[in-house]
């Protein structure tokens, strides 16, 4: 794929106009700024849609690039999406209809929604047709965990030149299904399969993020029966009918920790209305570690420095443990910290890739491509784990850098605006893949920048 083309389109659909930002920083980032809901929540609300057999009516929707290629894609199955408010979608799928190849293949690469639609479309169409998945490069993203899920429900996956080709001529029973990790997009899987199937089915070994709790939420609201257990076991018993949804959606956590990261790494002070503390509490404890302050209030939570920045280590982790997408914007604020930090990601492979330009601008970050010796990597058959020593604190200058990825990119945004001097950051149309109006937000927090 080629990211500038995916960046423009990204930013031009969110009208961002510009693919590049130019940075003054050196200035704390001081103000209030409102976080809606969550890309990793929103998204998949929008394909359980395709389940209910009247309209759903998703509330605290984001204006981010990934709900439009979702958009899109249900439009492209004859979803009636509207807009009856700012910040509302409403998803009318009277006259789901299978999709033209073209109108799917214009989508492949985008993002890696479309692998959810599996079951919904089975459910409601007897197939799937998945094109190539985007998202984020931060590693191989297999999908064998979903295909294998949708097997053990008695699809068959065929591989054609249009992509992946799913049936189910028998229709889709409840299935016995053990996760070889938690992974999160096959939780989500089995769930918006098993709501529809026939009989009951038990998932081991189930993610459990506040997203995916927000998702079984909207599946209750529409008829399904679910229940979780402890030990990460989920039962699922399969109703013949569901209906719409009116729900509105969770907050960003990712996006929360990526300001409260900005607020630390540039001594500012920002209030990110929308937070909400229980969701945050594996962030904060590490932010409070760190030497961030924050303030718990009943809209929203003030994050600030409570005193000099300390060094931490942090191992990221499936819910509850420390999200893999926090680690890129707090390391920015490691950066800071009068110490060694130690930062060991064990669920992608390939998510360090942004530290070099952060060395660049005067970072001192060694990332130990091995990892650690582990006997069990968690993420099966592959040794994923790296980990990335920060020395600091070091003075950061300006200079141009390019966003490799979503979570990337954000923090690229926070080390221009702790650095002395100018930075460009181009290709910032991928952040518009998850982060709601940030040029605006940049504006409301007074930093100083332009866009070309
Ligand atoms: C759109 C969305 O919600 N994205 C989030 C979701 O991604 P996503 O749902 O893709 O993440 P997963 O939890 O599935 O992936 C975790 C690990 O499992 C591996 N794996 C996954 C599926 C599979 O079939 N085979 C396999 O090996 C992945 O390559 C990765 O190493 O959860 C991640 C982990 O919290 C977050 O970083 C992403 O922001
Ligand atoms: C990895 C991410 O997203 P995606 O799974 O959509 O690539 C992310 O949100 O940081």
């Amino acid at each position: 794929m080629n990211l500038a083309r995916d960046a423009q389109k990204a930013g031009a659909r969110v009208g961002l106009g510009s693919d590049r930002i130019t940075i003054d920083g050196g200035k704390p980032l001081v103000g209030r700024i409102e976080v809606r809901g969550a890309k990793n929540l929103a998204t998949k609300a929008m394909v359980a849609a395709l389940l209910g057999d009247t309209p759903s009516l998703l509330q605290n929707v984001p204006e981010i690039s990934d709900v439009h290629v979702v958009m899109r894609m249900l439009d492209a199955y004859g979803v009636a999406v509207t807009q009856p408010a700012e910040g509302e979608l409403l998803l009318d799928p009277a006259n789901v209809e299978k999709a033209h190849f073209a109108q799917i293949d214009a989508l492949a690469g985008s993002s890696r929604i479309p692998i959810l639609f599996c079951g919904p479309l089975l459910h409601r169409l007897g197939e799937a047709l998945i094109p190539d998945l985007g998202g984020c490069r931060i590693g191989d993203r297999p999908i064998d965990f979903h295909m294998d899920a949708l097997r053990a429900f008695g699809a068959i996956v065929d591989k054609s030149y249009e992509g992946i080709r799913i049936t189910a001529p028998d229709g889709l029973k409840g299935a016995h299904i053990e996760l070889p990790y938690p992974s999160v997009g096959a939780t989500e899987q089995v769930l918006l399969t098993a709501v529809r199937a026939e009989g009951v089915t038990e998932l081991k070994n189930a993610a459990i993020e506040p997203e995916i709790m927000d998702l079984i939420a909207i599946l209750q609201k529409m008829g399904a029966i679910i229940s979780v257990e402890p030990n990460r076991t989920i039962f699922i018993e399969g109703v013949d009918k569901l209906d719409g949804y009116t729900h509105r959606a969770i907050f960003d956590r990712n996006e929360v920790a990526s300001w409260a990261s900005a607020a630390l790494a540039t001594d500012g002070d920002i209030f990110v209305a929308g937070a909400m503390q229980q969701e945050m509490m594996t962030f904060l404890n590490i932010f409070r570690k760190a030497g961030g302050g924050f303030d718990i209030q009943e809209d929203g939570i003030r994050f600030f420095r409570a005193g000099e920045l300390k060094p931490v280590v942090v191992e990221t982790d499936v819910h509850p443990g420390f999200m893999t997408d926090w680690q890129q914007p707090l390391i920015v604020a490691l950066s800071q910290a009068d110490g060694v930090s130690v930062v060991r990601e064990t669920v992608y492979e390939n998510r360090f890739g942004f530290t070099d330009a952060l060395n660049e601008m005067g970072a001192h970050i060694v990332v130990h491509k091995s990892g650690y010796d582990s006997p069990d990597w968690r993420v099966p058959k592959r040794p994923l784990e790296q980990v990335a020593v920060i020395t600091g604190p070091s003075q950061l200058h300006g200079a141009d850098v390019m966003v490799p990825d979503l979570r990337g990119g954000f923090s690229y945004l926070i080390a221009a605006l702790t650095a002395q001097g100018r930075s460009t950051v181009s290709n910032v149309g991928i952040i518009a893949r998850g982060y709601e109006r940030f040029v605006e937000k940049l504006g409301q927090l007074g930093a100083e920048f332009s866009i070309d």
